[in-house]
């Protein structure tokens, strides 16, 4: 496939740091030569990453997501494997090729009238890599377990796995803001309005939604139809760890009697590196627990982590907290 970089042990060798008498997660992980084996492999997920922040500048946002794979990656190929890891479970399938498109924002001046409508075009390029790729794995019946990147990618994600179940997708998304921003240039504030506009979008719910974020027009909107279903995260904040998993647990149940896809946006955690970095938001241990408990349903196709801006705070913490998100998703069941 165009504007996929396959990953093989080559390429990650050098990533990993090894010892003897322990094996590391790289060291055993899945590869694939080529996208049509990808129902060949006994795997059930396919990890990859989309070094993009386009679709976070279009939205003014602030940038550095496009570094969150390359943080994950270095962390994530160096954790023991062992019983609870079970590397050969997943595919490192390699990354979306953004090159072209973060050259062609670099070169963009930002006092250009039409800049956020360009950055807007690119994104659109970035769209379609996307839902090309989700569709294929989605109907290969693997798991994609993708690292963005801005929150912009939801809308390929939704778009692919959609057409490869041929019926609009449920969602769940821990996120301090909707992302149902207006339909103008793609960014990573309208992701969802167009994957509702396309019919792609089933019924949809948010986990965390900050007031202090969401303008009028989107409350009034949410507000008034019945696909949607949100929880503030205002109304949590009292809440007992137990209140916290049954307000999830309500939303899953909103979404999960139909395939759905999870969405995590990393700013509904606090004081998390991200593009809209928050004082306020869910524990990190706490969305582990999110995570732990939607693996265990039988229709999530696929999770989504975005938004991790890992430049200005350490890289390694970062990649820690993603490789920490994705095993607590493919975990094996306790021996
Ligand atoms: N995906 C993020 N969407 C947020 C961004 C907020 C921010 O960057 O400050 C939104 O559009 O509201």
């Amino acid at each position: 496939m165009d504007g996929l970089k396959l990953s093989n042990y080559k390429t990650i060798e050098k990533l990993v740091s090894k010892r003897e008498g322990e094996t590391r997660l790289g060291e055993k992980i899945s590869f694939i030569e080529n996208l049509e084996d990808i129902s060949k492999s006994k795997a059930k997920f396919v990890l990859f990453g989309i070094p993009e922040d386009i679709g976070i500048r279009a939205n003014h946002g602030k940038p550095g997501a496009s570094k969150a794979w390359e943080a994950c990656l270095n962390s994530f190929l160096n954790i023991q494997e062992n019983e609870f890891t079970n590397a050969e479970n997943i595919i490192l399938l390699g990354e979306i090729d953004c090159k072209t498109e973060m050259q062609k924002a670099a070169n963009i001046d930002d006092e250009d009238p039409n800049y956020y409508a360009k950055l807007g075009d690119l994104v659109e390029k970035i769209d379609e890599k996307v839902s090309f790729l989700v569709e294929k794995i989605v109907s290969a019946g693997k798991i994609p377990i993708i690292i963005g990147g801005g929150h912009n990618n939801a809308f390929g994600n939704i778009k692919g796995t959609s057409k490869a179940i041929k019926k609009p997708l449920n969602i769940l998304n821990i996120d301090a803001h909707t992302d149902l921003r207006k339909l103008e240039h793609r960014h990573s504030g309208n992701g969802f309005s167009f994957a509702q506009r396309d019919g792609f979008l089933g019924k949809y719910a948010i986990f965390g939604l900050h007031k202090n974020y969401t303008p009028q027009y989107i409350f009034d909107e949410i507000k008034s139809v019945s696909n949607i279903k949100f929880h503030l995260f205002e109304d949590l904040i009292l809440q007992t760890h137990q209140g916290k998993m049954a307000a999830f647990n309500s939303q899953l149940e909103f979404i999960n009697k139909q395939p759905f896809g999870l969405e995590l946006d990393c700013d509904a955690i606090i004081n998390f590196p991200s593009s809209a970095q928050s004082p306020s938001g869910f524990a990190l241990n706490m969305v582990r627990n999110f995570l732990q408990l939607t693996s265990e349903e039988k229709n999530c196709k696929y999770l989504h982590i975005c938004e991790a801006a890992p430049s200005s705070a350490s890289p390694v913490q970062v990649g820690k907290a993603l490789s920490f998100f994705i095993t607590d998703f493919i975990k094996e069941p306790y021996k």
